[in-house]
């Protein structure tokens, strides 16, 4: 580690070249970091703007090691010792600079002031102080324009609508490998609609011998095909599935196309263009019929058969 006393005009002057950096050691944090804060106005420079305040003068720099995006400005911890700030200075005298850098270690806070209010240019500048330090480590981060970017990114990209789906009398009850009695799903069914869900998937229209816990879907709908104010989908993968659907009520289908060859065989025994060519069908008559299709691909890498899809894929 540079020790101050080595750093000689050549490194200094180099190092002018690239960024002013402070390394200062961490004594109680109240006292140096409110110095730093309140006098390093740190709060206002450019790149640095996310210091959580610790206490009501000083503030807290989070455990680990961070270094602070480029810019004018960073502030990075330095080998769990020491504070190193990058600092906008326009020192002319790398003397005068490093006079005023080693005052930062005495609790003279007027010098802070003057040396480091913002200024455009950028000195370079190397100083560490080998102090005692208590054993606290810190680091600041700096969420400066990357984060802020992120956050409209995230924000302006959400839909304006969502529309929620419950599935439980579908998904949630296929797999169960007890037959659970059609009244308790008919039950089930009653009260989320009671619940104000808008949309329930209420069964499949599929091969009892691959699904045999929805091999009731004609007694399922016969019960509920009366409810009004509410949009009950079933899932049909086939053009048979479709056709006894309707054939019981089904006012609303929905088809799911696999983002995955494995996904695919194992769960409607097809590859994905033989389910696309299938679903061709069914949505064709769905549209003869005026019912509404939901449909899109599934994503099974949340399911057992986890894979990891290529994005062209989907
Ligand atoms: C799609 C099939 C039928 C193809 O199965 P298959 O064996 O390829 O088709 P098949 O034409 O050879 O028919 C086999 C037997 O099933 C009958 N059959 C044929 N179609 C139907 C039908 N629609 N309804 C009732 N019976 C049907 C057909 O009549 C025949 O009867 P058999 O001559 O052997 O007596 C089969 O693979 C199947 O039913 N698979 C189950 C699909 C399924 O429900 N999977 C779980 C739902 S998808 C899921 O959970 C993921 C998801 C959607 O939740 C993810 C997400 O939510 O994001």
């Amino acid at each position: 580690m540079l020790n101050p006393k080595v750093l000689s005009k050549g490194v200094l002057s180099t190092a002018c070249l690239a960024r002013s950096s402070i390394s200062v050691p961490l004594f109680t944090l109240n006292s140096l970091m409110c110095i730093i804060e309140e006098h390093m106005c740190i709060q206002n420079l450019q790149s640095i703007d996310r210091i959580q305040s610790f206490t009501s003068t000083g503030y807290s720099l989070r455990e680990g090691m961070s270094s602070m995006a480029s810019g004018s400005t960073s502030l990075k911890l330095f080998k769990n010792k020491y504070l190193h700030f990058t600092l906008p200075t326009n020192f002319r005298d790398e003397d005068a600079a490093r006079r005023k850098l080693q005052d930062f270690s005495q609790p003279q806070h007027s010098i802070l002031r003057s040396s480091f209010l913002g200024r455009s240019q950028t000195l370079s500048h190397s100083v560490f102080y080998p102090w005692l330090l208590h054993s606290h480590q810190y680091s600041s981060y700096n969420n400066g324009k990357e984060l802020s970017d992120l956050a409209s990114k995230v924000l302006n990209g959400l839909p304006k609508f969502v529309k929620i789906v419950e599935v439980g009398p579908r998904d949630g009850l296929q797999n169960e490998k007890d037959i659970v009695p059609t009244n308790v799903k008919i039950e089930l069914i009653r009260r989320l609609i009671a619940s104000g869900l808008p949309v329930i998937e209420a069964t499949s229209f599929v091969s009892p011998k691959w699904v045999p816990q929805l091999a009731d879907a004609k007694d399922v709908m016969e019960a509920i095909r009366e409810i009004k104010g509410v949009s009950l989908p079933v899932l049909t993968p086939n053009l048979k599935g479709f056709e006894a659907a309707v054939a019981n009520g089904a006012k609303e289908i929905s088809v799911f196309a696999s983002s995955s060859e494995s996904f695919s065989k194992s769960n409607i025994n097809c590859s994905i263009n033989d389910s696309l060519a299938r679903y061709r069908e069914v949505t064709l008559a769905a549209e003869k019929h005026s019912i509404p299709v939901r449909g899109g691909p599934r994503w099974e890498v949340a399911l057992r058969m986890s894979v990891f899809l290529e994005e062209s894929t989907l």
